[in-house]
């Protein structure tokens, strides 16, 4: 009652007793999450309010607002629609929050030093040229989804820069790791699209199958990053033995000679004096190897997809190529051509409005707050509705159309208004893998020009939200090789 009256006179659907709300969800497929925020926002203008049963929810669209939210640091917990990614995530630092947020967000910020980074460079050319290679089958004149074959060049992406190790997902897709991967992916998918199946109780109880193969999956990723956190932990041990008896350095591939991984970064650092155990670090590889391959490889698809369509783009994100890193296709990319790519860093940013990885986030208000002329009761959910702002007409002039150089302009709203362009969320709480993202999109999105002339062939995409933005029909694109 106390909330109800807290919030009567904000705009939002009409209310049924008890259901709230919930109708909202009835005349719609669920799959359409997208399109019924996408309504609340237009039809109740930037700040509007959803009861779903005893749930409350507000939706804020409003430039002047989103700042006060997203720069706040008051204003960090996570709203309590991520809980059912805790299985596979535990409190990493996606999820966590408070002071052990704050902690691990300040041992995690130094991985993403420009010099660690610049290391990773020779792992995306070299898993961009494996990707290359796997797309040779598809130069027979139809159209193919390319999705799949980015998941699986993504994920050996992200366990080598995270964990130090190579899965060969591209190679050996059926590996176990790799095949948990999916399925958890698919089930948690699942249970986000069905949210009924978000309470555990309910899964557990209707889903009893689907509820075993998941905690089977969980229990395989776990189980693997475990392994190897120990494995790493002991290598350390060996070179630190090694180093205080001036022992020769065997340059082994878990040597010190590699490149610096996320987990080592852990397994060295501590908080509040005492080192992070194995459970600690877990969560931590885990929210990397979900948040790392999943946005990316949705991101990369899309501008696959939008490059095919816009064949000026095209040859324009393609001559740039030629110019920064040069004619012979088959030569690594370095760290400063891949900075040197202006133009197709627009190509993606432009994407990324348009097909934002993440369409919607969200959090739970720990107390009541004033926000705008509203005073939100406490435990309420604020979604902020990224998909919706990035399409905003006031902030994105003819906010349909496919125009990188919009992101060009010295005066471009990202610059002028970082709360507009907000694939990346914003504030203190904002992605951290953002400037890995970049490079690693940079680098396989200009191993394929380099490759391969993209082609506007097959289905157009439908895009839904499936925990990050996808397709329900694929990516489809055509290939034809690379005139020089
Ligand atoms: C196109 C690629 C990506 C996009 C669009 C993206 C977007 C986002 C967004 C919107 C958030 C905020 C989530 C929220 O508030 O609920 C976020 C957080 C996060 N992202 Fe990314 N991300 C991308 C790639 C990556 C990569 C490659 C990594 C790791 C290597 C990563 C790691 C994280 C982590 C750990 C967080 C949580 C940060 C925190 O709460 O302190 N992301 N990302």
């Amino acid at each position: 009652k106390r909330r109800y009256d807290m919030t009567v006179n904000m705009p939002g659907p009409f209310l049924l007793p008890i259901f709230g709300s919930g109708f909202i969800f009835k005349r719609r497929d669920v799959q359409d999450s997208l399109g019924i925020v996408r309504d609340l926002s237009v039809n109740y203008g930037t700040i509007c309010r959803v009861w779903i049963f005893h749930q409350l929810a507000v939706v804020i669209r409003k430039p002047e607002v989103l700042e006060t939210v997203l720069a706040s640091p008051k204003y960090i917990t996570k709203s309590s629609l991520y809980d059912f990614l805790e299985l596979w995530l535990g409190d990493g630092l996606l999820l966590s929050a408070g002071s052990k947020w704050h902690s691990r967000r300040k041992i995690i910020t130094p991985k993403f030093h420009f010099k660690i980074l610049e290391e990773f460079v020779e792992i995306f050319d070299r898993q961009s040229k494996i990707l290359a290679q796997k797309l040779e089958k598809h130069l027979d004149g139809k159209d193919f989804n390319v999705y799949p074959y980015i998941t699986l060049a993504a994920l050996d992406v992200v366990c080598e820069t995270a964990m130090g190790t190579k899965i060969n997902a591209q190679t050996d897709p059926d590996c176990e790791y790799v095949r948990a991967v999916a399925e958890i992916t698919t089930i948690l998918t699942e249970r986000f699209i069905n949210i009924w199946y978000r309470s555990d109780l309910i899964f557990k109880i209707f889903a009893p199958k689907m509820k075993e193969r998941q905690d089977y999956a969980a229990k395989v990723l776990h189980d693997f990053t475990e392994r190897i956190i120990e494995e790493r932990r002991n290598a350390l041990l060996i070179e630190q033995m090694n180093k205080d008896s001036n022992a020769p350095q065997e340059d082994t591939d878990v040597g010190t000679k590699r490149k610096l991984a996320l987990l080592d970064v852990l397994l060295q650092s501590s908080a509040d004096g005492k080192p992070l155990t194995n459970a600690d670090i877990r969560e931590e590889v885990d929210t990397f190897m979900f948040e790392g391959h999943d946005t990316t490889t949705s991101a990369m698809s899309f501008t696959l997809y939008c490059l095919s369509r816009h064949p000026e783009v095209q040859k324009r994100a393609f001559q740039e190529i030629c110019e920064v890193i040069g004619t012979d296709k088959n030569k690594p990319v370095t760290y400063r051509e891949l900075q040197n790519l202006k133009y197709l860093e627009c190509v993606i940013k432009e994407t990324l409005r348009l097909y934002p990885s993440v369409p919607i986030i969200a959090r739970r208000m720990i107390e009541d707050t004033k926000i705008d002329d509203y005073l939100i009761p406490v435990n309420t959910n604020v979604s902020i509705p990224i998909f919706v702002i990035l399409k905003d007409p006031k902030l994105f002039p003819e906010p349909e159309k496919f125009n990188p150089d919009r992101h060009l302009l010295e005066n471009s709203d990202e610059k002028t208004n970082p709360y507009s362009y907000i694939p990346f969320s914003a504030g203190p709480r904002n992605c951290i893998g953002q400037k890995f993202a970049m490079l690693e999109m940079k680098s396989t999105v200009s191993k394929m020009l380099r490759h391969y002339e993209l082609l506007p062939m097959g289905p157009e995409p439908i895009p839904v939200l499936n925990l990050v933005l996808r397709s329900t029909n694929g990516i489809h694109i055509g290939i034809k090789p690379r005139q020089y």
